[in-house]
Formats: structure tokens, C-alpha cells, sequence
């Protein structure tokens, strides 16, 4: 118990109580990740957890009610292969935002790139079939509740490592592009990149409907890249104005796939940029499709035409996702499982593939941590991190102490719809999650119209720095 300002003695936020912060372990357009560890029993001792702490914007605006809103209404997506929401955290003070997700230990950028830079092989046929088959679940799922991702990519596709859960895959930070819509100029400018590459043609050619066809393109793009451990579609950003139009990613694109035409795509006369961008982008004529002479399939087997249909170019004929997991290609040997790093053939090797890197000397607020002020506690020392294990609990009280000081909100796990704070007019309702995620979906859309953004122009080259 701590006193507040008034004198009175309140408890302290049970969430930060909970875990023993190790380090950060990753940087998004968002904000910083860090790995944590629960403390008590009651949460199974040592388990890990990652924790999301979303950067302020400049003007220092904080969340708005109604992105809290909506991220309660994430807390009720509970599936399988969707990263679960376990505690979302606003420090009022400086209106800061923590969530916490299940800790998995792989994503596909790692995986993938530990293929093609540290083994030097192709992921197996069984592994690839089994995380393609779990992304398509859980966007199933995801579509299903009108939710779109919006921002499909390898480092979004988490993979659970070894536990009970091994291989499962679990999709991130779906429903997040929707609510922080802008990310800030400022965490561009710290050196992480958010890609275009996975992004569908309609969107590059100025619509601004999302559709759940967006995100099917992009799992076709990460289908592509399993096989062949390259991003298929590597255009290079243009920088130029805030929200330029992607001349050289389309080019990509048409490259692999030929050019659009209105008979195959009649929509496309109505996009903005076709009209205004014709002559660059039919200066250049492809004529011969090249998709299955870079994924190496044969044009007839069940996996070139899977992807074939994930690469339509008019979203209203690309596959769905329910679709897509009826297809003959998870139909076929390999028959996909849940624990997609071990394959039930003795024959096909196990690749144990690294831990995320830890940066233990970085705190929460994104600073190097100072040396800790007293000896470390022993019950808290796990291998050769000690000393900054235990500064980072240092900073851990200290951030406690913040927090106690500025009229936080906690919001505990969930069973439906729950917690209120009056004073600061956020709000969640209890009620059917199907109707109240489609009330979101309506929201979104509305404030979108409002806003007149279509995609956010925040993307930088290609060499993205995204690691710690
Ligand atoms: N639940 C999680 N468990 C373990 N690692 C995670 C988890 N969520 C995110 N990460 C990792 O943290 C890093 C940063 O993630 P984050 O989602 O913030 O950024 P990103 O996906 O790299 O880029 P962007 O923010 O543009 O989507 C990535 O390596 C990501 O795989």
C-alpha cells in the first residue's frame, strides 16, 4: 500500500507488481518492446510476457478514449493463433500506454532470415505448410469478427518456442494499425522502418477501403518469402512527400505478376493513382509473368495455385481466408500441423532456432539503465545478467512510484467487457463481442472518413533496422 496525494493509502497497480522487467527486445513504429517475467505463483512463476509501451506523440496528446476503447475490445479476441492481450496499462501521467501479449520466442523475420543467413537452407516443406495454415486460422478468425490487420508482415507472425505451445504460431499487433493510424514522424526518425512491401495493390494505387483482401495479399507476399526466404516485392520507398505514391513497389509487382488490366480488374479505372500516375506506370510493359520461376513451384501444383489466388490482383477475386484453409494444398502431404518446428517425419531435422536477443541495459523509458544503486538481491539473479536484471527492477520501482503518483488505470484480465474510469471518460461496455467488434469496425471506418487518412506516408527504406 502507498499513500496518494490526498493522504489516503491505495494499492499498488497489481500489473507492475507482477513481473520482473529483463530487458528490451524489440522497436516498432509504435513504441519499444521489453521482455518481462511474472513474479508470482499464482501466473506460474518465470513466465514471460512481453510488454508493449507505446511512445508519446510529440504534441503529447497521450491515447485517445477511444483508442483505449477499441484495445479493451482486442482483449476479447481469444483464439489460438492470436497473440493474446493479457493487460493493458495507461499511465495517466504522461498518458503513456503499456499492453502486454504472451512472450513468443521466434517470429518469421527471425526464422526466416536464420535460414537464409545463418543455415544457408529452405524452411521444410511441413513447416511451411503448417505456418501458413495457422496465419490463415487465426486471419479467419480474425476477418470473422471484422477485425483487418492491416499490417501483415514476418515480424508480426510470432512462433511460440518451446512449452506446450511449441510451433504454434500467434498473430501480433492485429487491430493496432487501425487505432494508432499515424505513427509519429519522431520513431521513423530513430531508425526503425516500417515496410511497403507487403502491401496490396489497391492501397499502393490510392484506395482507401481497407478490406480483409489487404491482408490476404500480404500473407501471399509472406507465403512467397517462406519458400524462397527473399521478400518478394522489395520496392524501394519513395520518401518524397508524406504520403507519396509507391511507383517503384508497384513496378515490383507487376514485374513478378504482369501488368493489371481493367478486363481482369475492372475497378481499377476508378483507383486514384491509375488515373493520375498512368503514363509512369504503363511506361513499362510485363508481359511474362515470372511468379512460379521465383517461388519455384511447379505452375500446376496445389501451392502455386494457392498463392496464385492469394496474389489476385482485384481484391474483391482474392481468396478468403476461410477459403484458402479449404484448399487441396493443405489437403496434400505434408498434412500441416500445430507444432509447425517439428515435423513428424524422423527424416526432416529439427532447426533450433535462436532466443530473441535481450538488451538488458535499457529501461522503460528507453534509456541505458544506471548501475545498480545497491547489491543485487539473489533471489532475483538469473545467468550472467545479474547487475542489470536487477537495475531493471530498480527502474521497475521507480516506475512504480511514477505510476502510484499519477491516477493510473489498471485493467485486469479478462472475462467480457469491464472496467470504467469516469474521470478520464474512458469507457468499455460489456456485451456480445461480435456486435461490439463490428460497432468498432464501424467506428474505424467513420473516423476514417472523417480523417480522410488512407495510409499512413511513415515508411522508410528497405534496410530496416527493427532489432534492439
Ligand atoms: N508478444 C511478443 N512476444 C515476443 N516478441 C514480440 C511480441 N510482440 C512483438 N514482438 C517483437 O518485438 C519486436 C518489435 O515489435 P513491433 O511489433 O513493435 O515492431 P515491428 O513488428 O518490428 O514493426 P511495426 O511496429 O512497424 O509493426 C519484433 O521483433 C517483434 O517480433
Amino acid at each position: 500500500m502507498v499513500a496518494d496525494g490526498s493522504g489516503k493509502q491505495r494499492a499498488r497497480p497489481e500489473w507492475l507488481q507482477q513481473y520482473d522487467l529483463v530487458g528490451k527486445i524489440g522497436e516498432g513504429t509504435y513504441g519499444l518492446v521489453y521482455l518481462a517475467k511474472s513474479k508470482e505463483p499464482a501466473h506460474s512463476r518465470g513466465t514471460k510476457i512481453a510488454i508493449k509501451k507505446f511512445k508519446q506523440s510529440k504534441e503529447g496528446d497521450g491515447v485517445s478514449p477511444t483508442a483505449i476503447r477499441e484495445i479493451m475490445l482486442l482483449r476479447e479476441c481469444i483464439h489460438e493463433n492470436i497473440v493474446k492481450l493479457v493487460n493493458v496499462h495507461i499511465n495517466h501521467g504522461d498518458m503513456s500506454l503499456y499492453l502486454a501479449f504472451d512472450y513468443a520466442e521466434h517470429d518469421l523475420y527471425e526464422i526466416i532470415r536464420h535460414h537464409r543467413e545463418k543455415i544457408n537452407c529452405s524452411i521444410n516443406a511441413y513447416t511451411v505448410k503448417s505456418l501458413l495454415w495457422q496465419i490463415l486460422n487465426g486471419l479467419n478468425y480474425l476477418h470473422s469478427n471484422w477485425i483487418i490487420h492491416r499490417d501483415l508482415k514476418p515480424s508480426n507472425i510470432l512462433v511460440m518456442g518451446e512449452g506446450d505451445e511449441q510451433g504454434l504460431v500467434k498473430i501480433g499487433d492485429f487491430g493496432l494499425a487501425r487505432i494508432f493510424q499515424a505513427p509519429l514522424r519522431s520513431l521513423s526518425e530513430n531508425g526503425v522502418v516500417v515496410t511497403i512491401w507487403y502491401r496490396a495493390p489497391e492501397l499502393l494505387l490510392g484506395s482507401r477501403h481497407y478490406t480483409s483482401a489487404v491482408d490476404m495479399w500480404a500473407v501471399g507476399c509472406i507465403f512467397a518469402e517462406l519458400l524462397t526466404l527473399k521478400p518478394l516485392f522489395q520496392g524501394i520507398e519513395d520518401k518524397s512527400s508524406p504520403n507519396p505514391f509507391q511507383l517503384d513497389q508497384l513496378d515490383k509487382i507487376f514485374k513478378v505478376l504482369g501488368n493489371p488490366t481493367a478486363d481482369k480488374w475492372p475497378t481499377l479505372l476508378t483507383l486514384p493513382h491509375w488515373a493520375s500516375n498512368r503514363q509512369n506506370i504503363q511506361t513499362r510493359k510485363y508481359d511474362n509473368p515470372g511468379l512460379y520461376s521465383i517461388v519455384q513451384l511447379p505452375p500446376k501444383s496445389p501451392g502455386f495455385d494457392l498463392l496464385s489466388k492469394m496474389l489476385e490482383y482485384d481484391p474483391i477475386k482474392r481468396i478468403t481466408a476461410s477459403q484458402a484453409l479449404e484448399h487441396d494444398y493443405f489437403r496434400n502431404d505434408p498434412i500441416p500441423g500445430r507444432n509447425s518446428l517439428v515435423p513428424p517425419n524422423a527424416a526432416d531435422k529439427v532447426v533450433p532456432y535462436p532466443q530473441r536477443p535481450v538488451d538488458y541495459s535499457t529501461d522503460f523509458d528507453g534509456t541505458t539503465a544506471p548501475p545498480p544503486p545497491q547489491m543485487p538481491n539473489p533471489s532475483s539473479m538469473s545467468g550472467g545478467s545479474n547487475q542489470l536484471h536487477q537495475s531493471m527492477n530498480v527502474n521497475m520501482q521507480q516506475q512504480q512510484h511514477k505510476v502510484q503518483n499519477s491516477n493510473n488505470m489498471v485493467v485486469n484480465p479478462p472475462v467480457g467487457m469491464h472496467g470504467l474510469n469516469s474521470s478520464a471518460g474512458i469507457y468499455t461496455q460489456r456485451g456480445n463481442p461480435a456486435v461490439l467488434l463490428q460497432q468498432q469496425q464501424q467506428q474505424g471506418l467513420r473516423r476514417k472518413e472523417q480523417s480522410n487518412v488512407s495510409y499512413p506516408g511513415h515508411y522508410q527504406p528497405p534496410n530496416k533496422s527493427r532489432r534492439i
